[in-house]
């Protein structure tokens, strides 16, 4: 290396040469066939690809609830084998808090079950992540009282407070309306400005992925494989147009870009 030249970041995640299969004993269904890559300390890194193509079973496997068929997936160099609060999950679902619980309530419970607190710890350390996203008036309120959106801010201040080593989102914001998933997506990326964690995030949406990711991994249809690995754009409103179009023909190739959804 030159002097003076900076020091390749490290890896912080590595996917490697990873299948993914479901199977019982007379049917097996391949989700991921042998995908490899990197994501570094601090990357928002987008799997992007269509419906099947096997994105949220790679999320899983990250997150320890599926073992590769071939291939390893490691954490700081250590194999992952099983579920851990250095990996916390957001899902699309809003019904993913505890109903009985109020939003501080939700938010304190992995950090005392998990991380074994102290009960004015986890507290104060909820009240930071709720007030992060924008719902301090809502500590004490029940989950149904809140909207989708209020929901998945919870479900994100939740998985923050625990301070994982990565993030992984699995599709949080497909199941909003289009002007509140816009606002949420704004609203993480200034989290993500505030903190710089380290974000790993499943969509299919092309232009979802432009605007969140600095990183985003192309997936080819079922069973997924890695069909290319694409910078970010800075400012997805000053050239984001270009890096849809390219995806857009890795995906269909051939056909007009309709918007990118
Ligand atoms: N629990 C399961 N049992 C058997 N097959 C499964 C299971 N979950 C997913 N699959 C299959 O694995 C493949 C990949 O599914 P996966 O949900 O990971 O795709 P995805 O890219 O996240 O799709 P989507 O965008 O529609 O959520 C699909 O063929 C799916 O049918």
């Amino acid at each position: 290396m030159p002097v003076g030249a900076p020091a390749p970041q490290a890896s912080l995640l590595t996917v490697d040469g990873v299948t993914l299969q479901y199977g019982t004993r007379s049917v097996v269904v391949r989700a991921t066939y042998r995908v490899s890559f990197e994501v570094r300390r601090g990357d928002r890194f987008i799997l992007l690809g269509p419906s099947g193509c096997g994105k949220s079973t790679l999320l899983k496997a990250v997150g320890g609830y599926l073992a590769p068929t071939e291939g390893e997936i490691r954490l700081h160099g250590e194999v992952i084998r099983r579920p851990n609060p250095d990996r916390m999950m957001v899902f699309q679902e809003f019904d993913q808090l505890l109903p009985w619980k109020t939003v501080l309530q939700n938010v304190m419970f992995p950090m005392i079950v998990k991380r074994k607190l102290r009960a004015s710890e986890a507290k104060d350390r909820a009240m930071a992540y709720i007030v992060k996203v924008g719902l301090k008036e809502f500590a004490n309120a029940y989950p149904h009282t809140l909207s989708g959106g209020m929901k998945q801010r919870v479900a994100i201040a939740r998985g923050m407070a625990m301070e994982p080593d990565i993030l992984l989102m699995d599709e949080p914001f497909a199941a909003l309306d289009a002007l509140t998933r816009r606002r949420m997506q704004e609203e993480l990326l200034q989290l993500w400005g505030g903190t710089n964690f380290t974000l790993m995030f499943v969509t299919h949406s092309i232009q979802e992925a432009v605007i969140l990711g600095n990183r985003i991994l192309v997936l080819s249809p079922h069973p997924g494989q890695v069909r290319a690995e694409l910078r970010g754009v800075k400012d997805f409103h000053a050239d984001g147009g270009p890096l849809v179009e390219r995806i857009h023909q890795l995906l269909f190739p051939g056909t007009e870009t309709t918007g990118g959804h």
